[in-house]
């Protein structure tokens, strides 16, 4: 759905040169929904905003929704919707005309078949004759959703879509982002510097600082392949931890055992899967267990690993 290789903007101003996306490579497949994670500055708007054709690129190619980006801009906004950060509703315009409005923009034919469709589809329902300055920040987002859906794309760009909404707005409007996914095969890319939402609502992530791609992948191979799982035991008896970490340290899944006061902390390759065969070495061993936690490495440990810094701190 989109291909784009080398892609790279400069803005050259009155304070210099500056680098804003330096030579960008990424593939999103069909109905994916793709998350573009990076801090404040990394350059996810404006590899957006070139993406969806508001911005000319000064180097590299691309391919989105089956049209040349260069070559026929037309054609790719045809095929896609964008929802900008902010979106751009008109707060006196009711709900239901501003849907009106956008699908005659569009040319679609059933207008009034497809904005009762889309206020079903994102919760709008009742809504139609508010004027879009009266909604909720949720609301509005969903409205701001559902306009840049009018046409039917099947490639949908959202910038930063739950920027400023409470945390329970921001899980109904995953769920909403998701359904387009499962019931319209709709594919998404989406910006966002939460690691909660990136971890939660993205099949895939690319994460991105000053301007390069630092890692890509789906959110748990993202955080196995930069850390591993790490696996805390805890035994009825301290005496016998050094035991249990000779019993270990051999196992297939075990990269790394290491004793920390009473405790025995491993490093494992995948947590979940080695977890009933290291309690069954243990037992072999004739180690008593008291307790054993299971701890995923998180998305700002792979931003740390691969950047040295922490997403919290960069943004
Ligand atoms: N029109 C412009 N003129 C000059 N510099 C710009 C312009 N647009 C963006 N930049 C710079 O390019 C860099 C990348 O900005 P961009 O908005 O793409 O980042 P971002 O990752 O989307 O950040 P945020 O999360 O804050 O939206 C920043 O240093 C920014 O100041």
């Amino acid at each position: 759905m989109i291909e784009a290789r080398g892609l790279a903007r400069t803005f050259t101003g009155g304070h210099g040169t500056v680098e804003a996306v330096r030579g960008v490579d990424l593939s999103v497949a069909p109905g994916e929904v793709v998350g573009f994670l990076g801090p404040n500055g990394a350059g996810k708007t404006t590899t957006l905003r070139m993406l969806t054709t508001l911005l000319a690129p000064s180097a590299g190619t691309a391919t989105v929704a089956g049209h040349d980006l260069r070559a026929d801009p037309a054609a790719v906004r045809r095929r896609i919707g964008h929802v900008a950060q902010g979106g751009g509703t008109d707060p006196g315009v009711p709900v239901a005309e501003e849907l009106d409005l956008q699908a005659r923009l569009y040319g679609v034919r059933d207008r009034s078949a497809r904005t009762a469709e889309l206020c079903a589809h994102l919760d709008l329902k009742g809504l139609e004759r508010r004027p879009a300055g009266s909604l909720s920040g949720g609301q509005r987002r969903r409205l701001d959703i559902a306009l840049g859906l009018v046409h039917r794309p099947p490639l949908l760009f959202l910038d930063e879509p739950t920027t400023g909404l409470d945390p329970q707005s921001r899980g109904n409007l995953w769920d909403h982002i998701r359904a387009m996914r499962d019931r319209d095969g709709a594919t998404v890319f989406l910006t966002t510097h939460y690691l909660d939402e990136a971890d939660a609502l993205c099949d895939r992530l690319l994460i991105i600082d000053r301007g390069r791609i630092v890692a890509e992948g789906t959110p748990a191979e993202l955080k196995r392949r930069v850390a591993g799982d790490v696996v805390t035991v805890e035994l009825a008896e301290a005496a016998g931890v050094e035991g249990a970490r000779r019993a270990l340290a051999a196992h297939p899944a075990v990269r790394e055992a290491a004793v920390s006061g009473g405790t025995l902390r491993l490093t494992v390759e995948d947590g979940e899967k080695a977890l009933m065969s290291l309690i069954r070495a243990l037992d072999g061993a004739g180690v008593e267990l008291a307790a054993l936690n299971l701890a995923r490495p998180t998305l700002d440990d792979v931003f740390f690993t691969v950047t040295g810094r922490s997403l919290r701190d960069a943004a």
